[in-house]
């Protein structure tokens, strides 16, 4: 089906992620909703870039000859001019994840990539490079779209908007809601294409209320009743690793205290820390598996296309969830479609009688100028409390890492309910400075 739509010029920002393979895969496919001129890949790291670069200059040469394809490391050359960053650093690399995940559990805390002391770290490292990265495209151009993986959005949102205040074309992105969704599909037997949602919290912090088709059919009490009942497993369960598979099982224990309305999986690290800790393996922590299964898999994929001209018995990776969701926004915004997500911005009073300026997530759609969300209303004092409780941690993670600051940083991780306790906390924290003085400083 042709569209004619207009063509644009994208730079993938940390095109040595494994996940950018199949994002390919997904340009590829949806290459007549939202058609390239130009893909630019850019990473610090040549050597971890070039394990793929076959593979994708193939792909693209095979399905997408039109298409100009540039790999480079140089920051002026991926920002100089783009239509839209696709943007999914992992500051640090694995390196410094296992440090995220496994030194809290030197103090009986939860390791983990986003959450906890762990994102807190996390958060300090990418606050950095995700600043740099937007001083230079903005020294380039005020229209670059910047629509952003890099995590733990949470904080990179939070902060990115104290940093850049009157920047309305960064936008960042989580997965999770859109991945539980197509889990959900599955359970209900529904096409995922005509499910909606309403959902409300900060990133990584949130909990789906309703459930429906666009036929105005719903859904939720039977959803609710099917997790309250049986195990909750990802739509694509016999491609998990353990962990993951494990994650989403405790969704349905939360389920068996609170049953309201159904959280994400992250929110387990915040109800059930000890068991987390209990069941996590200190020298073999998510990382790790990622790096023997995914990583794995996708640097054997794309070491079949060195020194071939013809994709002949190589799979086309793609992906139903990271690289289609950033596709599909990116596509809503260039053809201002006004599409609905789960999306990222600050609450502003779509919940009343929370922060105003919180990131709040919560459905909503997007289009020329970027996300807005639905009018959510107000939320009881359960969520209300846990809520301002990790928004003030985020809050304060932003300030220790724009002011240097080591009191604010440890107030902050002291109030993470991963944490609480204020000997831990210090402890923590001393340990990540003394690995992290190449990403933050505090005074
Ligand atoms: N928001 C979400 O829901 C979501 C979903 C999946 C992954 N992610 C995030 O996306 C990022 C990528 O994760 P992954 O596992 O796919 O990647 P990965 O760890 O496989 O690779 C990340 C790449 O980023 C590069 N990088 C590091 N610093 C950089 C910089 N300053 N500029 C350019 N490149 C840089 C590294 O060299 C590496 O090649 C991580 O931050 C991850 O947490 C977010
Ligand atoms: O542990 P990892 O590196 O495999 O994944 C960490 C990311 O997990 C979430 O994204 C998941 C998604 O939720 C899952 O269903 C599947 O589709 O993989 C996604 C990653 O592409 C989470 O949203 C991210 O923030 C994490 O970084
Ligand atoms: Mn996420």
């Amino acid at each position: 089906m042709t569209m004619n739509r207009k063509k644009h010029t994208i730079t993938i920002a940390g095109a040595g992620s494994a996940r950018v393979p199949a994002l390919v895969g997904n340009l590829i496919e949806m290459k007549e909703r939202f058609p390239l001129t130009k893909i630019i890949f850019y990473d610090i790291d040549n050597e971890r870039m070039g394990k793929m670069q076959a593979y994708d200059e193939l792909v693209l040469k095979t399905y997408y000859p039109e298409a100009e394809v540039v790999f480079t490391t140089d920051m002026d050359v991926a920002y100089c001019h783009t239509d839209f960053v696709f943007c999914q650093m992992r500051v640090g690399k694995g390196e410094m994840r296992s440090y995220d995940e496994k030194m809290p559990l030197k103090y009986g805390l939860v390791g983990q990539e986003t959450c906890g002391p762990g994102g807190f770290s996390y958060g300090m490292r990418s606050l950095g490079a995700m600043k740099e990265m937007v001083e230079k495209v903005r020294s380039y151009s005020k229209d670059t779209w910047i629509l952003n993986y890099t995590n733990p959005a949470a904080i990179v949102a939070l902060g990115l908007d104290r940093l850049f205040p009157d920047d309305k074309r960064i936008l960042n992105l989580c997965d999770q809601p859109f991945s539980l969704m197509k889990s959900f599909a599955k359970i209900l037997e529904v096409p995922q294409e005509t499910l909606r949602a309403r959902y409300f919290g900060l990133n990584h912090f949130g909990w789906f209320t309703d459930l429906f088709d666009t036929a105005g059919n719903n859904y939720f009490d039977q959803l609710r009743d099917y997790l309250k009942n049986h195990d909750f497993k990802p739509f694509n369960a016999e491609q998990r690793s353990k962990s993951w598979l494990d994650t989403y099982v405790r969704v349905n224990k939360y389920m068996q205290y609170f049953d309201e309305y159904i959280p994400t999986t992250y929110l387990q690290y915040y109800f059930f820390p000890d068991e987390i800790v209990q069941e996590s393996n200190p020298h073999y922590t998510r990382v790790d598996e990622a790096r023997d299964s995914r990583e794995k898999e996708v640097f054997e994929v794309c070491g079949q296309a060195v020194g071939r001209d013809t994709m002949d018995g190589i799979t086309m990776l793609t992906n139903g969830v990271f690289g289609k969701l950033m596709v599909e926004v990116a596509e809503s915004i260039a053809y201002d479609l006004h599409n609905e997500f789960i999306v990222l911005v600050k609450n502003n009073g779509i919940i009343p009688n929370f922060e105003k300026d919180a990131i709040v997530e919560v459905a909503g759609t997007i289009g020329k100028n970027g996300a807005e969300g639905y009018y959510f209303g107000n939320i009881d004092m359960f969520y209300k409390g846990l809520m301002e409780n990790q928004y003030a941690y985020e809050s304060l993670t932003v300030d220790a890492f724009i002011e240097q600051d080591y009191k604010k940083a440890l107030e902050a991780l002291t109030l993470n309910r991963t944490v609480i306790d204020p000997e831990k906390a210090k402890a923590i924290l001393d340990d990540f400075q003394s690995v992290s003085k190449d990403y933050w400083v505090l005074k």
